[in-house]
């Protein structure tokens, strides 16, 4: 192990991040979007989109399309080259497009990570334009929870095939062809290098069924990624739906700007948005609707300065109560743990390409009883031949100690990591006001494994997707678990307790935050929000609970079945 590696490796990140900062002043793709509008004071709309994010460009692009003059705003500016080319995605965390949220520390689910936080982007495309990329769509029992005919499984399945554009001949000629679209905004590709044949067979040795595609018709088994990339490029909202309404007039885009407050009037109809922008507050009116799109954190943030909330949380600070609902209160983020192995397989050095995404991807779904079609837990499995990558995962994206990353890193041999993510938490979290200052960040509680139920299942997780890697296949490339936490070899090896302190240790969180401003509580099932009119929320924050994949894909599909209902209400 060379000593200090991973710290070499960051140090290299921030370098880098440097000269990105200084590629920004020359917004190099600030012409595949609309110039920033000029907007007035008393400057009147038929909708105000509010957050150029996953959802938000989505609804205004078709808004725009469906002739209504819409203004979206967005708190950050044009993206950078660094979006687009899928192996540059590391730089993007802690820079400008970063809100840099960050959670109290616990004590007892950060005891091996620098810091607290995730990366949600504040940059037009959003965090679907920061985010690592991986395309899934969660699973049939997902769509239960939204506990609504409208939103289950089958109805989704009309919206994400109407937002993919997936190419892959061997999904295309199988039987799963009738889940995807192949002609809509947002292209897909599923990688098929070889390592990954290799993998995939391993995992049929150990009695996994392997298939073309797991990616969401509540299938258990093991296949090749999906990425939202196309043509090696990262593919998001922003370029999908906005970039071809370019010269578009009634398309208009203020960045840089932050809302504050949403306007009621004495009827408690949404009217209008305050935002600032170069330090200036300005009213704009909608004479339609207002609706917000500024994603699982920022969304009840907005909603509760503007007088939406839980009654006694405003009235502590003061806000007059417009509508007493729940927002914030039923945060969930999926909850997992990383498994490294070193492999006895030589690393092929291959000539580094930024529009490559950096390591191989396998997507599994099991379950633990081997008659359900629900599936318990996610496991998505990264073959690493770019060791510099693996260290730029786990000590900088992943926020783990830079003692663990370097026990993990080999320098000359492939890596293999599996993430193992429970489907099904039962802890919830909050997202609450902190004060009133629009500008601070709210109080981010997830509470992760405050219900004890979800640690003990990822151990059982854990213990069951052991055997995969005891079987024989496996063990011939040599994978060797590594205990980079330094700390649990006080338990004897494989044992409950021994799995518990590792769980604890190596906890991930995938930054799946949904439920705070959840469908039938906050929202009801046309996004309206409720207690209010003239208002809807579409983002990720009305899901009612986790979604068994990553939830880009989930977010479009929500956000293409949100501006339907919308256009279908204005006439
Ligand atoms: C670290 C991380 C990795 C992820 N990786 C994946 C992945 O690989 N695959 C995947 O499918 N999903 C991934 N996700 C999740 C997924 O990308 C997001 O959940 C999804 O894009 C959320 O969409 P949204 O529209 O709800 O919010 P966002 O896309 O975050 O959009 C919100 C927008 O509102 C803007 N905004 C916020 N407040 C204001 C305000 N007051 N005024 C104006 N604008 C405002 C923001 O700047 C942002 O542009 C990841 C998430 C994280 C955190």
């Amino acid at each position: 192990m060379a000593s200090g590696a991973t710290s070499i490796q960051i140090e290299q990140i921030l370098n880098i991040q440097g000269a990105f900062r200084a590629l920004a002043l020359l917004n190099m793709v600030g012409y595949l979007f609309p110039e920033d509008a000029k907007v007035s004071d008393g400057d009147t709309y038929d909708y105000i989109v509010v957050g150029g994010g996953t959802a938000g460009c989505v609804v205004a692009g078709r808004l725009v399309e469906a002739n209504f003059k819409t203004l979206l705003i967005e708190a950050g500016n044009n993206p950078g080259e660094e979006n687009y080319a899928p192996g540059l995605q590391t730089y993007i965390k802690n820079s400008r497009m970063d809100w840099n949220f960050t959670r109290p520390r616990d004590g007892f689910t950060d005891q091996c990570h620098k810091g607290s936080g995730s990366f949600f982007g504040k940059v037009l495309g959003g965090t679907g334009n920061t985010d690592f990329m991986l395309y899934g769509r969660g699973n049939p029992q997902d769509y239960r929870k939204f506990n609504e005919d409208s939103w289950n499984w089958k109805n989704m399945l009309k919206y994400f095939r109407k937002s993919e554009n997936l190419v892959d001949d061997e999904i295309l000629n199988s039987r799963y062809r009738r889940y995807h679209g192949t002609e809509g905004r947002i292209g897909l590709i599923k990688e098929n290098r070889s390592e990954t044949q290799e993998y995939l067979q391993a995992y049929e040795e150990a009695g996994k069924k392997v298939v073309a595609d797991v990616t969401g018709a509540g299938i258990i088994g093991y296949s090749g990624a999906l990425y939202h990339i196309a043509k090696g490029s990262r593919t998001e909202t922003a370029t999908a739906y906005l970039s071809p309404l370019k010269d578009n007039p009634n398309l208009h885009i203020t960045r840089n700007s932050t809302a504050v407050k949403i306007i009621f009037d004495e009827n408690k109809r949404a009217v209008g948005v305050v935002f600032v922008k170069e330090g200036k507050a300005i009213t704009v009116r909608a004479t339609k609707e207002v609706i917000v799109t500024t994603g699982a954190v920022k969304t009840p943030q907005l909603l509760m300065l503007s007088g939406i909330g839980p009654k006694e949380r405003l009235e502590k600070l003061n806000i007059s109560v417009i509508s007493n609902i729940p927002v914030g209160k039923k945060l969930q983020d999926a909850v997992g743990v990383l498994l490294g192995f070193k492999t006895n397989k030589t690393t092929k050095i291959m000539p580094f390409n930024d529009r490559e995404y950096p390591a191989q991807v396998i997507m599994g779904y099991s379950s633990l009883n081997n008659c359900s079609c629900d599936p318990d837990y996610q496991t998505i499995n990264y073959i690493i031949d770019n060791t510099a990558y693996l260290l730029q995962l786990c000590g900088f994206s992943l926020g783990f100690q830079n003692s663990i990353c370097d026990r993990i890193y080999s320098k000359d041999t492939q890596i293999f990591l599996s993430f193992i993510l429970h489907l099904n938490v039962r802890s919830y979290g909050e997202v609450a006001l902190r004060n009133t200052d629009p500008f601070a960040m709210p109080n981010i509680f997830p509470n992760y494994y405050t219900y004890d139920g979800d640690l003990n299942d990822i151990v059982d997780y854990i213990m069951d997707y052991y055997k995969v890697i005891e079987t024989p296949k496996f063990q011939s490339m040599g994978l060797e678990f590594v205990e980079a936490t330094g700390k649990c070899g006080q338990f004897q090896f494989g044992s409950r307790p021994f799995w518990r302190c590792y769980a604890l240790c190596m906890i991930v969180t995938p930054g799946r935050y949904v439920g705070t401003c959840s469908m039938g509580s906050v929202v009801d099932s046309r996004l309206k929000v409720m207690g209010v009119s003239g208002l809807r929320v579409v983002d990720a924050s009305v899901i009612p609970g986790t979604i068994g994949s990553a939830l880009f894909g989930p977010t479009v599909a929500l956000a293409e079945k949100g501006v339907e209902m919308i256009i279908e209400d204005a006439s």
